[in-house]
């Protein structure tokens, strides 16, 4: 638990609790009796604390936090830390690897603490809910300030052990044998005055300014937080390091009671396990095929198939994992776009020595040596067959074949090749090098070792993967499918695309439901539904009732929005939509014009309007720089139309159009639609209670195996407020299951054409049998 040993007159105390060294009642009971003994020993003239193995202890055991024991947990950490803080023989804590939370907490009340080059140290509770109450809150500022403790303590974010020198967290850094260097420094140390070496007894540096740093920062804090309490009260506490130390200490104490028996502190503890736990999935058609007995096949290449945003992304990813890509783009244009793009991200990040592991090509030949292909261009079935069909012929036998569709069929594509049992979905999030997930699908006929493949990819390339069953949309869009609907319903009923997005946000996503679109272009949902044959590139199909499609209502507004070329921001960018209008005349282009406003589809005037036709073409395809650039600075100038708001050139600050509004406000007056007022907790019921029940039908239907794993896809993929939980937690364990019953049982009898109300017959059952979530598989046992 922790080691003793001495040399000379130098004991040693490392910590032995692998993996993470993390510290439980036993191991600090550990720490406290070779204190004690060191103490003891007049051989003994200095202390040094280390970890064993990989690390230095990285915060307390959570499992133990979470529970009972968590009382003299935290009093035995900070007992710990008053031994080390009081000691009157100097402690020397040598830190490796990762001294995060109370592991952090205790280097802080040593006298000296060394690092290596690698070290990171961080105080991460708030994005477990709560503070550092082992002294974290009191020593930090009175090392590096009140402000830039505020800044560290409310992001939770790592520093580097170069950093932690700078900000005077660390005394040295050490390039050779960090124990044998943290002895000898010890022993250098022995007999010095340690008075001004107990950062307890520091004054705090810029205390006289603490109120005006705290009212210079409680707003940005509190639009960061969107919802979560934590980081408010991590700043309470940072500002009672101005008062005596025990008396800050007393305070922060409080405080951190306060949170732990939070709920928002249970539903981020939650998120940690849960994100782990993805890892072990099972195959829900069964059971024995799971993480365990599913061997991966190794991947060393990777080949992707389409430049895009989503391609070029990708790439990014697999580079930093240390992959080799093998990049596909038919377009040379497009092609060249993305090697910049993938060049200047890779140079971002200081790591353009990956950029040495990619080929780019425009030859499928190229990919007959790669280990696995991943398909990311457009979002067209047709399209991706064929691709497929091109990758079966090509690739070796042995290659896993993946698509990054965020919808389709995967056993429709999977049918175009020979090798069904290697094809699977691998859905990737916007920007890819960023988000954090990746759902896999499984088709019917996809191997357990190919499931097992592109589990291990994720954890590979730093994404944590959530394996889901094959339907439209799978997990995450489909469950987004009634949450868009209801808020479209809700701008008929009276309320403006600004309410609903308001509401949401409140509620604690980054954006709402329509600016999600505008940034996302709203013509990916239009094509999806022109494709369903929802709707056409002209207006509603023939013979079709405006407001209903196959006996569902229907809001025909976006596509009425896209018919009028409001895309989404990027029908703004002017630049961009050039460059593509150039290379790939497929796709429907559109373009706005300064001279009278006026929107046309690039790729219908090619096809029907011949003079116009050359017009266009003279004007975007012209080898004459400057009436490129006259056209381009014409469109950039203009203001983006949008699906709901307006853009101003160069901004992403949503604002409301009159457009769009008058246009609302005479489609409600067409179809007979009174206005009303509409509160925001029935904007935030309806929209979220509608797509968490489409969760329950998620579950029921087997697509996905555990209530966490929806969680997860929302916590990573779709930017669900983390300190809730996740959606299936949080109407569990926040709202209540039979809240959730009755509350959509209210609202789909008041609307009861709008069937994604209807309550589930998993979550009616739940109820009446007073069934839990946590039975499907939530991580209950560690909470
Ligand atoms: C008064 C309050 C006092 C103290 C407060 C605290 O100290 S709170 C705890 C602060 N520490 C943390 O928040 C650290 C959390 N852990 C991490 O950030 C990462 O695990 C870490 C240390 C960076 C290592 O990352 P890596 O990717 O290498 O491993 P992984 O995350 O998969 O973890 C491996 C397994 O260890 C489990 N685990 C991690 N941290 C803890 C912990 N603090 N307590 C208990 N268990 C922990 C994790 O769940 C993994 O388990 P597995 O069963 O393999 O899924």
């Amino acid at each position: 638990m922790a080691e003793y040993s001495t040399y000379g007159s130098v004991a040693v105390l490392q910590v032995n609790n692998p993996p993470l060294n993390t510290f439980t009642r036993h191991v600090l009971q550990a720490l406290v009796s070779g204190l004690e003994r060191a103490q003891r020993d007049p051989a003994v003239r200095s202390i040094v604390i280390a970890g064993k193995g990989p690390t230095f202890p990285a915060g307390a055991d959570l499992e133990e936090l979470l529970g009972t024991a968590a009382a003299p947990l935290l009093s035995n950490l900070r007992m710990v830390d008053k031994h080390v803080d009081t000691c009157q023989k100097p402690i020397v804590c040598a830190i490796h690897g990762t001294a995060l939370g109370g592991g952090f907490e205790l280097a802080l009340a040593s006298h000296y603490r060394l690092a290596v080059p690698s070290a990171t140290l961080s105080l991460p509770e708030v994005h477990l809910g709560m503070l550092p109450g082992a002294g974290g809150t009191q020593r930090l500022p009175r090392v590096v300030g009140v402000k830039s403790a505020i800044q560290l303590i409310t992001s939770g974010q790592d520093i580097k052990a170069q950093q932690a020198l700078t900000l005077g967290l660390v005394d040295k850094i050490v390039q050779g044998d960090l124990l044998k260097e943290a002895v000898s420094f010890a022993r250098s140390v022995e007999g010095r005055p340690l008075e001004d070496r107990r950062i307890s007894q520091r004054t705090v540096p810029d205390a006289d300014k603490v109120d005006e740093v705290v009212e210079a920062t409680r707003k940005t804090i509190l639009r960061k937080a969107r919802g979560a309490i934590a980081p408010l009260t991590c700043v309470q506490a940072i500002q009672a390091s101005v008062l005596p130390f025990a008396a800050g200490m007393a305070r922060e104490a409080d405080l951190m009671t306060y949170l732990m028996t939070s709920w928002q502190a249970a539903a981020q503890q939650y998120v940690f396990f849960s994100e782990r736990e993805v890892r072990q999935w099972s195959h829900p058609r069964d059971k024995h095929i799971n993480f365990r007995t599913a061997k991966p096949t190794v991947i060393k290449s990777v080949g992707v198939v389409g430049a895009g945003t989503m391609g070029a992304g990708i790439t990014i990813s697999l580079l930093q994992a240390g992959l080799k890509v093998v990049l596909l783009e038919v377009n040379k244009k497009q092609l060249d776009k993305a090697i910049a793009v993938i060049q200047k991200t890779l140079r971002q990040k200081s790591a353009s020595q990956k950029m040495s592991q990619l080929t780019t090509t425009m030859d499928y030949s190229q990919l007959s040596d790669v280990d696995m292909v991943i398909e990311a261009v457009f979002e067209n079935l047709r399209l991706k067959k064929e691709v497929f069909r091109k990758l079966d012929v090509i690739t070796k036998p042995q290659a896993v074949l993946a698509s990054n569709t965020s919808g389709l069929d995967i056993d429709k594509i999977a049918a175009a090749t020979k090798r069904p049992d290697k094809v699977v979905g691998t859905h990737f999030f916007s920007p890819a090098n960023v988000m954090r997930l990746l759902e896999n699908i499984y088709g019917k006929k996809t191997s357990a070792e190919t499931v097992a493949t592109v589990m291990q990819l994720a954890t590979t390339i730093g994404k944590v993967g959530v394996l889901v069953g094959n339907c439209a949309g799978f997990v995450g869009n489909r469950m987004l499918g009634p949450y868009r609907s209801e808020a479209l319903f809700l701008l008929e009923e009276g309320v403006d695309p600004q309410d609903v997005d308001r509401a949401i946000e409140e509620f604690g996503f980054p954006m709402g439901p329509f600016r999600m679109t505008d940034l996302a272009g709203n013509d990916i949902g239009w094509r999806r539904r022109i494709e369903a044959r929802l709707t056409t590139e002209h207006g509603p199909p023939p013979d079709t009732p405006a407001l209903y499609r196959r006996g569902d209502r229907y809001c025909p507004l976006p596509d009425m929005l896209c018919l009028q070329g409001r895309l989404g921001q990027k029908t703004g960018a002017g630049c961009m939509m050039l460059q593509e209008a150039k290379d790939d005349l497929t796709e429907n282009i559109y373009i706005r014009f300064r001279t009278d406003g006026s929107v046309f589809d690039l790729r219908r005037l090619l096809a029907h309007t011949k003079t116009l036709e050359e017009l266009i073409l003279d004007l975007l395809f012209a080898d004459d720089c400057a009436l490129l650039a006259h056209t381009e600075a014409a469109l950039m100038s203009h203001h983006a139309p949008s699906m709901c708001n307006r853009y101003d050139p160069g901004s992403r600050t949503a604002l409301p159009d009159p457009v769009v509004l008058q246009m609302i406000q005479d489609y409600r007056q067409e179809h007979g639609f009174k206005k009303r007022t509409i509160s925001s907790q029935e904007i935030v019921e309806r929209c979220l209670y509608s797509l968490i029940n489409e969760g329950f039908h998620v579950l029921d239907e087997g697509i996905a195996s555990r209530a966490l794993d929806i969680d997860v896809i929302y916590l990573f993929g779709y930017g669900w407020p983390r300190h809730t939980g996740g959606p299936m937690y949080y109407v569990e364990r926040v709202i209540g299951l039979e809240k959730l019953l009755r509350s959509l049982e209210t609202y789909s009898a008041r609307y009861p054409n709008h069937s994604h109300l209807q309550p589930s017959p998993l979550l009616r059952d739940m109820v009446a049998k007073g069934g839990s979530l946590a039975a499907l598989g939530t991580t209950d046992s560690k909470l």
